[in-house]
């Protein structure tokens, strides 16, 4: 097979799977299409449970399709092929309640996206609506979701100021305790500190390594430090397919492909 100026038929690609520990979501033979586009072949990956697994690549190797198509994210942009495995389920299919599994399944964006609400509004917007009423529980459920997302020191004083006060990391910490107020299995961040200065990232950083004791973490980043800091395993994306899988100490120490290894060490393109 050849991928780019790649030929990977000698290698054994993807013959690595966490299958020691509970497997939180896998994907089966993923595919998605941009209308004729094709953006990911073949996407076969399993996620072990609190874990973070790291998802790097060039920009347009299709990290962020695969991550967004998890959670379905790509249904109204693209055609998502294949199956996605979460509790016996298959995600993919149009039986799933969509809303219903994103509960399960929350996702971080790039950009710090509150609501243009109080700090505690952007927490309890979503329960409320999904029927918790009891004020008592809406503020435990406020201040541990802010102690999980480690805000809970800064903002315990200004729970009734504006998200938007806060600084971008500040934000960006919200928006997770946002999604884990929803008490999701599986978080997925997307490049969730690229838009940081390097105190938050790496506080960002902290706080997904304290938040995988209670999820399974997947995150697409662009800085390998980052991923090799943060993940136990970590997958290599190139032109759509995923070429190399591993825990992240092996696929940055002894990468097993040409591709990879070029990837890591700065040679590509
Ligand atoms: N909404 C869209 N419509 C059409 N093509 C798209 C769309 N989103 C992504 N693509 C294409 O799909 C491919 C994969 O893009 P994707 O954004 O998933 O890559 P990525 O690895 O996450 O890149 P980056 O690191 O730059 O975010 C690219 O060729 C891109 O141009």
């Amino acid at each position: 097979m050849d991928v780019g100026k790649y030929n990977l038929n000698e290698n054994n690609i993807l013959n690595f799977s966490p299958e020691e520990h509970e497997i939180a979501i896998a994907t089966q033979n993923l595919e998605v299409f941009y209308g004729k586009k094709q953006a990911i072949f073949n996407g076969n990956l399993q996620f072990e449970r609190y874990r973070i697994t790291s998802l790097i690549g060039a920009s347009g190797s299709g990290k962020s399709t695969y991550l967004r198509s998890l959670n379905r994210m790509n249904d109204d942009i693209a055609q998502v092929k294949g199956k996605i495995i979460y509790r016996g389920l298959d995600v993919n299919s149009p039986k799933i309640n969509v809303y219903e599994m994103r509960k399960h399944i929350g996702m971080v964006f790039q950009r710090p996206n509150p609501f243009s609400k109080s700090i505690r509004s952007n927490i309890t917007f979503a329960l409320k609506q999904n029927g918790i009423k009891d004020k008592q529980r809406l503020n435990q459920i406020v201040e541990s979701s802010l102690k999980d997302a480690a805000l809970w020191d800064e903002v315990k004083d200004d729970l009734d100021k504006s998200a938007w006060a806060l600084s971008g990391g500040q934000q960006q910490r919200l928006c997770i305790a946002r999604t884990i107020a929803m008490k999701p299995d599986i978080l997925l961040l997307d490049e969730p500190a690229s838009a940081l200065d390097p105190i938050s990232t790496s506080k960002i950083e902290e706080t997904l390594i304290e938040l995988k004791k209670k999820y399974t973490i997947i995150i697409v980043t662009h800085n390998m430090q980052q991923a090799s800091r943060i993940s136990d395993y970590t997958a290599f994306f190139h032109l759509g397919h995923i070429l190399e899988y591993d825990k992240t100490k092996h696929l940055f120490t002894t990468p097993k492909i040409t591709a990879t290894n070029d990837y890591i060490s700065g040679n590509f393109g």
